[in-house]
């Protein structure tokens, strides 16, 4: 479970941040919709510790991030919009340094199978700079699960993926899910949030302006509210 107890972040006497208040629930997949600046990476940074909050408390499952920074950090999975791939790399050896970070036991077996499972196991010791944007974006996906995490972050995820591997995605995150992982993912992208999330969170100038659960899939209904949310319309 994450709590966030009104929380802020200023940068450069800016307020990106606005007392954010939020429990999410173990188990639980959310979108983190809202438009341009509204403050959805940072608070993604802030839960993933790349950033110390101005003001505010964090809880992962009870722990303080302060108090208890390795234990949470082992917790976390964060896919951030760079890949933090090493170029020079290929991807079992890129997999395998950040497994080794985390003291994954049989690291090779479980680089190989997540190579496997987001489809590239035919590049599987091809070096990372000859990849395009969306194998790079499966790659990064596969280092930000090497270590199980019970918490995702996913910075617009479904970025430069075709749709072959937006379902391969979709299915990491449904499958993670069942195993009880915790997602938050910021998203523009309204059918994905739609067809894999059961809450979704409109974050609208530093502020959540609306939080809801959907069911069926009803990208609808979550059109429709951040018509009325961000755009003013009814
Ligand atoms: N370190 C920083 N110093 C100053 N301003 C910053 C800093 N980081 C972010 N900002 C500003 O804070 C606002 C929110 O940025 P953020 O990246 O969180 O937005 P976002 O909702 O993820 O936007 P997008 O949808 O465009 O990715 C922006 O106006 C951005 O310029």
């Amino acid at each position: 479970m994450i709590e966030i107890k009104n929380l802020t972040k200023q940068a450069d006497n800016k307020l990106i941040l606005r007392g954010i208040d939020l429990t999410i629930h173990k188990g639980e997949t959310v979108a983190i919709l809202g438009p341009n600046g509204a403050g959805k990476s940072t608070l993604l940074k802030v839960l993933a510790s790349l950033i110390k909050p101005t003001s505010g408390l964090v809880t992962i499952n009870g722990l303080k991030w302060k108090r208890n920074y390795l234990q949470i950090k082992k917790m976390i999975g964060y896919l951030p919009h760079s890949s933090l791939l090493y170029d020079h790399y290929s991807p079992i050896e890129n997999l395998v340094f950040f497994g080794n970070i985390y003291g994954i036991n049989d690291v090779e077996q479980r680089a190989v199978r997540l190579v496997k499972e987001v489809g590239l196991s035919f590049f599987l010791n091809e070096p990372v700079k000859n990849f395009s944007r969306g194998m790079i974006q499966r790659i990064a996906i596969a280092r930000a699960i090497i270590h199980e995490p019970e918490v995702l972050l996913l910075d617009e995820p479904h970025t430069g993926l075709d749709q072959g591997a937006i379902s391969i995605l979709n299915n990491v995150i449904i499958s993670m899910k069942e195993k009880g992982t915790t997602t938050l993912m910021v998203t523009h992208d309204f059918k994905q949030a739609a067809e894999i999330c059961d809450r979704i969170i409109i974050l609208k100038n530093g502020r959540i302006a609306d939080d809801f659960y959907i069911e069926n899939q009803n990208l609808g209904f979550v059109s429709k509210k951040y018509q009325l949310q961000v755009e003013g319309a009814s």
